[in-house]
């Protein structure tokens, strides 16, 4: 027996964008309504990337205790299996959500060629996109210019940006791409770019949310060399890139109806933190906490908690995005109280460098899409 096609309440919400026109006058004015109703019920498509862990679960968390009936959440993560785990953490405090998997490696370009190609299939529309994933891998922490710095006027300064104390040695992944910059912008960028069918749809406005640091220094970037292959700065170059980035999408994409905004989530207790002092024990972290406490008092940007640190991009979620400042940089932070609250601060950016940063992401996105289609014309003559 084939499947009813009656239109239960609970159908109705599910319905996509009718397709077909039908013929009549009621008829007509049937699929006027339909439309109407369709576009008033449809749930808002969400996604967040490294949705798995710290600042991007708690982002999702905080987003489904405001409202769990009218959004879509999508996870977009490498690891099917800690994807599956935050998953089940998130419909265990809201069982009747709508949370979906995506698996998506930014760091590889196939791999964000097809998680695009899946989003436009399953969705068909995308409101926002929280461009969260991120790594700061092999760490290379200087103790004796920490304790220098500790005794000295830049002193908190140090404790907000983490200037002058942290260094990385980068990797090249399979691509051939330096590895912080393809898994903090490049994939970032070319999903942005796959997905602008869904993010640029008429009489609709999407939102892109980066999530970069006040560790992005002018300092450390440099145009001729986007990917930092020659520094040893690279994380605080792709943040300082993603700036950039943003700025440029803004000139290039507000016209259709796309905005894009960069926040900073303070310093936090992530896996990505842990990762700076990998000899230190976890529980030594949990003895500091006191002093990092005591910190706050003078830098309100120690937000610590992951929560506190989603503050900027939940503030953002609720915020009308012609309203914000492509400029600014919306920072998390927290009182000495441990009050959470979003604060913008200028960007240390211009238009001119942001436009030709984006000329040469888009030749890079020419040269690795011809090294794919390339390789695929060599695997099917094979
Ligand atoms: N913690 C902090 O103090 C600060 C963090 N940030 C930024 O916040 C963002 C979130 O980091 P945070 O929550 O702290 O750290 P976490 O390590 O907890 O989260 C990072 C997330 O990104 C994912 N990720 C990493 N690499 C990839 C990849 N190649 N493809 C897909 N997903 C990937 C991780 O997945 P997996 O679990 O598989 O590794 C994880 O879900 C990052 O962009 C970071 O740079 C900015 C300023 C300060
Ligand atoms: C062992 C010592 C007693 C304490 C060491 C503290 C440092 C490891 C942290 C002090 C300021 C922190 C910081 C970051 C990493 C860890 C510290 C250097 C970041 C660089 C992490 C990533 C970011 O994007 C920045 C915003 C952070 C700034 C502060």
């Amino acid at each position: 027996m084939g499947r009813s096609r009656k239109l239960t309440p609970h159908r109705w919400k599910r319905l996509p964008e009718p397709v077909g026109r039908p013929v009549g006058l009621h008829s007509e004015a049937l699929w006027l309504l339909c439309c109407l109703l369709s576009f008033i019920k449809m749930k808002k498509v969400v996604l967040v990337t490294g949705a798995n862990s710290g600042i991007g679960l708690a982002l999702c968390e905080r987003l489904l205790s405001r409202d769990s009936e009218d959004l879509r959440l999508c996870l977009a993560c490498r690891s099917v299996t800690r994807a599956g785990a935050a998953r089940s953490a998130l419909l265990a405090s809201h069982p009747s959500a709508q949370v979906d998997l995506l698996p998506m490696d930014t760091s590889s370009v196939s791999s964000v060629l097809d998680a695009a190609r899946e989003v436009k299939l399953r969705y068909g529309r995308l409101d926002h996109l929280y461009l969260n994933a991120g790594i700061m891998p092999n760490p290379q922490f200087d103790a004796k210019a920490f304790f220098k710095g500790l005794f000295s006027s830049e002193a908190i300064t140090m404790f907000a940006t983490g200037g002058g104390i942290l260094t990385q040695k980068d990797e090249v992944t399979a691509d051939g791409l330096q590895n912080i910059f393809a898994t903090n912008l490049f994939g970032h960028f070319l999903l942005v770019r796959e997905l602008e069918p869904v993010l640029c749809q008429p009489g609709r406005t999407s939102r892109l949310v980066w999530t970069s640091s006040s560790n992005a220094h002018r300092s450390a970037f440099n145009l001729e060399d986007i990917q930092h292959q020659k520094g040893t700065q690279p994380y605080s170059s792709s943040k300082y890139a993603s700036d950039l980035l943003s700025l440029a999408l803004n000139a290039h994409y507000n016209k259709q109806g796309l905005y894009s905004s960069v926040i900073c989530p303070g310093f936090v207790m992530t896996n990505l933190t842990y990762g700076i002092l990998p000899t230190f024990p976890a529980f030594l972290w949990t003895l500091l906490m006191p002093v990092f406490w005591l910190i706050r008092i003078f830098t309100n940007t120690f937000t610590l908690t992951p929560q506190n640190g989603a503050e900027a991009l939940f503030w953002l979620f609720r915020q009308k995005p012609e309203s914000l400042d492509p400029y600014a940089k919306y920072h998390s932070l927290t009182s000495g109280f441990g009050i959470s609250y979003t604060q913008p601060r200028k960007m240390d950016i211009d238009l001119e460098t942001a436009e030709s940063l984006y000329e040469k992401l888009l030749q890079l996105e020419r040269d690795v899409r011809g090294k794919f289609e390339g390789e695929a014309k060599l695997g099917s003559t094979s």
